[in-house]
C-alpha cells in the first residue's frame, strides 16, 4: 500500500527468475513423492487465541509451491511493508488515503481490546448496545406494529454491502434462526423484486430495515421510498412509519429526512466500508434472524482472527499464506480466477459475498500512488457450493486449458446430520476427492490400463487428466457463528496483504462510479421521449428501440 509498484521489488524480481527458470519441476506428483512430510510442512492449523473451540486446518500443500518459493513469497510480503500497513490499520491511520479515511471493520469487534483512537470507535459498544436491545424487543414480541401485533416479517432493503454480508450470514447461519421471523432481502431497482417480496408480507406485521451506509444510493432509496408507499396504502397515518421502518447508516441528515426517526436509526462511521460493514449496525438483520448472542460470537470469532492476523509471524499467519500463493498464480502463473468453493449448502452465498469483497478492493490498475501496474491485480472471484459445481463447471477445472487456483472449504461434521451423517460423509469424500484429482490428475498409462486394448486413440487421450492444479483445503469441526467470523476475517485479510502488495487501495471504489454517472444523464432523457443526444450510435440505437415500447 506503499503505493510503490510490486514489480519493482527484488523479491518480485526473485520470483519471477525461479518461475521461469522452475516451473517445468513444479509438479505436485513429484512434490510430494520427494517430501513425505509435505503436508506437514505446507499446512497451518488455526486455533483462535479466544476460544479453543473455533479451529480450522489450512492444508496448502497442493499448491505449486517448495519452501524456497513460499519463502520468496514471504519476503514479497515483508518488502511490501505488509506488516507495517496491517499495523497502521490497527491502529486507524488513515490508510484509505484517496477518501483520507481509516479502515477500521476491526474495531467493529474489537471489545475494546486493540487501542484505536478514531472518532466514532468509542460509540461502538453503544450502537452494539442499541441493536441488542431492539432486536430482543422483536425477537420476544415486546416492540409491535401498528396495530399491535408482533412482527413476523423482516426486509432488509439495501445492496452491495449493504445486502450482501447480511444475505450470505443468514444463509450461513439459518440453522441458528428464529423461525418464525421470515428474513428477506430486496436489492435490485428491479421493480419485480420488491413487487415479489412484498406479496410475501403483512403492513400489519413488516419491519423494513433500510440499510445504506450513504443514504443516498438511488436503488435503496427508490426501493425503500415505494416500500413506504406500499406501507401506507394500508397504515394510512404517516405516524406508524415509526413503528415499521428502521434505518442504518452513517447519514442522520438524510435518514431523517427521509422520515425515520433517529431513535429508530442505527449509526455507523466513514471507516467502515461497505464490503467490510456486517459487522457494524448493517448487521442487524443478522442480529435479528440468529439473535445478538450469535451475533455477537460472530463478532467474536472474527476479532480472533484478528489478532492472529496482527501478532502470528508470517509464515504462520493464515491471511498471509493464502495471500501469498494467491499472487503465486495471479501474477506469476497469469491465472486470472480464484475458485471459492464451500462444501456447506449453508454457505452458498460464501463466492457471491466474496465477489464484492474481493474484486471492489483490488480491482484496480492504478497503485495509491497513482502509477498503472505493469502487472495483475484482484483475481476474478467465482465459485458455487460443493457437489453442485462439480455438475456444472468442473469439467473445465479439470480438464480446461486454464489454470483455475481454488479453495476448498468445508465443515468436519454437520449440523444436519441425517442417515446417520451419511449424506455428510458422501459430501465430504467430494470435498477430498476433487482437490486430489485436481492435484495429481490421471496419466495417460492409468488410462491405457484401464480402458483395455481395444479403445481409440482419441478416447484415451480425453480421459487424460494432466493434474498439477493447485488448490487449498480448509476443514473446520463445524459451521458456528464465531467459526464463520474467523472464516470472513481470514480472507478480509488475506485481500489486505494483497493489495499491500500490489500497491493499491483496496478500501475505495472509483470504478463504479462512472456508469452510475451516465445512467443518471440517460435517466433523465428516458422520461422526455424523443430527445436523446450525446451518446455513440450503439447506445443512441438501443434507446429508439427502447422508446418503441416505451410505457409510463
Ligand atoms: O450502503 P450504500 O451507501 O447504499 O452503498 C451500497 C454500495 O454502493 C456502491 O455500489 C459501492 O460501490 C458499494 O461499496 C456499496 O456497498
Amino acid at each position: 500500500m506503499s503505493g510503490r509498484l510490486a514489480s519493482d521489488y527484488a523479491a518480485w524480481k526473485k520470483l519471477q527468475t525461479i518461475y521461469d527458470t522452475e516451473k517445468s519441476q513444479l509438479v505436485l506428483r513429484e512434490l510430494f513423492a520427494q517430501d513425505a512430510d509435505r503436508f506437514k510442512n505446507f499446512s497451518e492449523e488455526y486455533v483462535s487465541p479466544d476460544d479453543p473451540a473455533v479451529t480450522f486446518l489450512l492444508d496448502y500443500s497442493k499448491n505449486l509451491i517448495t519452501k524456497p518459493i513460499f519463502n520468496a513469497l514471504l519476503d514479497l510480503v515483508r518488502e511490501a511493508e505488509v506488516e507495517t500497513y496491517r499495523d497502521k490499520m490497527f491502529s486507524g491511520e488513515h490508510i484509505n488515503t484517496s477518501e483520507d479515511r481509516a479502515v477500521l471493520h476491526v474495531a467493529l469487534r474489537n471489545f475494546d481490546e486493540f487501542k484505536i483512537s478514531e472518532e466514532g470507535v468509542s460509540e461502538v459498544s453503544t450502537v452494539l448496545q442499541h441493536m441488542k436491545e431492539f432486536t430482543e424487543s422483536v425477537r420476544n414480541g415486546k416492540w409491535k406494529g401498528y396495530t399491535g401485533k408482533t412482527i413476523d416479517t423482516i426486509v432488509n432493503i439495501g445492496i452491495g454491502g449493504s445486502d450482501l454480508g447480511p444475505v450470505m450470514v443468514t444463509e450461513a447461519l439459518k440453522a441458528f434462526s428464529k423461525r418464525d421471523l421470515a428474513a428477506h432481502f430486496v436489492s435490485n431497482i428491479d421493480g419485480t423484486h420488491l413487487v415479489e417480496t412484498l406479496k410475501l408480507c403483512n403492513p400489519e406485521t413488516t419491519l423494513f430495515i433500510i440499510a445504506s451506509k450513504t443514504f443516498t444510493t438511488q436503488e435503496t432509496i427508490t426501493n425503500a421510498e415505494s416500500a413506504r408507499d406500499w406501507f401506507l396504502q394500508t397504515a394510512k397515518d404517516k405516524a406508524h412509519v415509526a413503528k415499521h421502518f428502521v434505518a442504518l447508516s452513517t447519514n442522520t441528515k438524510a435518514v431523517t429526512a427521509f422520515g425515520i426517526s433517529s431513535d429508530n436509526m442505527f449509526q455507523f462511521w466513514d471507516w467502515v466500508g461497505g464490503r467490510y460493514s456486517l459487522w457494524s449496525a448493517i448487521g442487524l438483520p443478522i442480529a435479528l434472524v440468529i439473535g445478538y448472542d450469535n451475533f455477537e460470537q460472530l463478532l467474536r470469532g472474527a476479532h480472533g482472527m484478528d489478532k492472529h492476523f496482527k501478532e502470528t509471524p508470517l509464515e504462520k499467519n493464515l491471511p498471509v499464506i493464502l495471500a501469498a500463493v494467491g499472487i503465486w498464480y495471479n501474477d506469476f502463473y497469469g491465472a486470472h480466477t480464484q475458485l471459492l468453493l464451500p462444501y456447506d449448502q449453508y454457505l452458498h452465498k460464501f463466492a457471491d459475498y466474496f465477489q464484492q469483497g474481493d474484486m471492489e478492493s483490488n480491482g484496480k490498475f492504478v497503485t495509491k500512488g497513482g502509477q498503472r501496474v505493469n502487472y495483475q491485480t484482484g483475481p476474478i472471484i467465482w465459485g458455487a457450493a460443493g457437489t453442485n459445481g462439480q455438475h456444472s463447471f468442473y469439467q473445465l477445472v479439470h480438464q480446461g486449458t486454464k489454470l483455475i487456483p481454488a479453495d476448498f472449504i468445508a465443515p468436519a461434521t454437520t449440523i444436519n446430520p441425517i442417515r446417520n451423517s451419511l449424506h455428510h460423509r458422501i459430501l465430504l469424500s467430494n470435498f477430498f476427492a476433487q482437490p486430489e484429482a485436481l492435484a495429481f490428475g490421471k496419466t495417460e498409462e492409468e488410462v491405457r490400463k484401464e480402458v483395455g486394448p481395444n479403445s481409440s486413440e482419441a478416447l484415451i487421450k480425453s480421459k487424460v487428466f494432466e493434474g498439477n492444479r493447485p488448490s487449498n483445503s480448509i476443514i473446520f469441526p463445524l459451521l458456528t457463528p464465531a467459526t464463520l467470523g474467523a472464516l470472513i476475517a481470514l480472507y478480509e485479510h488475506k485481500i489486505f496483504v494483497q493489495g499491500v502488495v500490489w500497491g493499491i487501495n483496496s478500501f475505495d471504489q472509483m470504478g463504479v462510479e462512472l456508469g452510475k454517472v451516465l445512467a443518471k444523464a440517460i435517466l433523465a432523457q428516458l422520461e422526455k421521449p424523443g430527445d436523446v443526444t450525446g451518446h455513440d450510435s450503439s447506445t443512441t440505437g438501443l434507446i429508439h428501440y427502447y422508446q418503441k415500447y416505451r410505457k409510463e
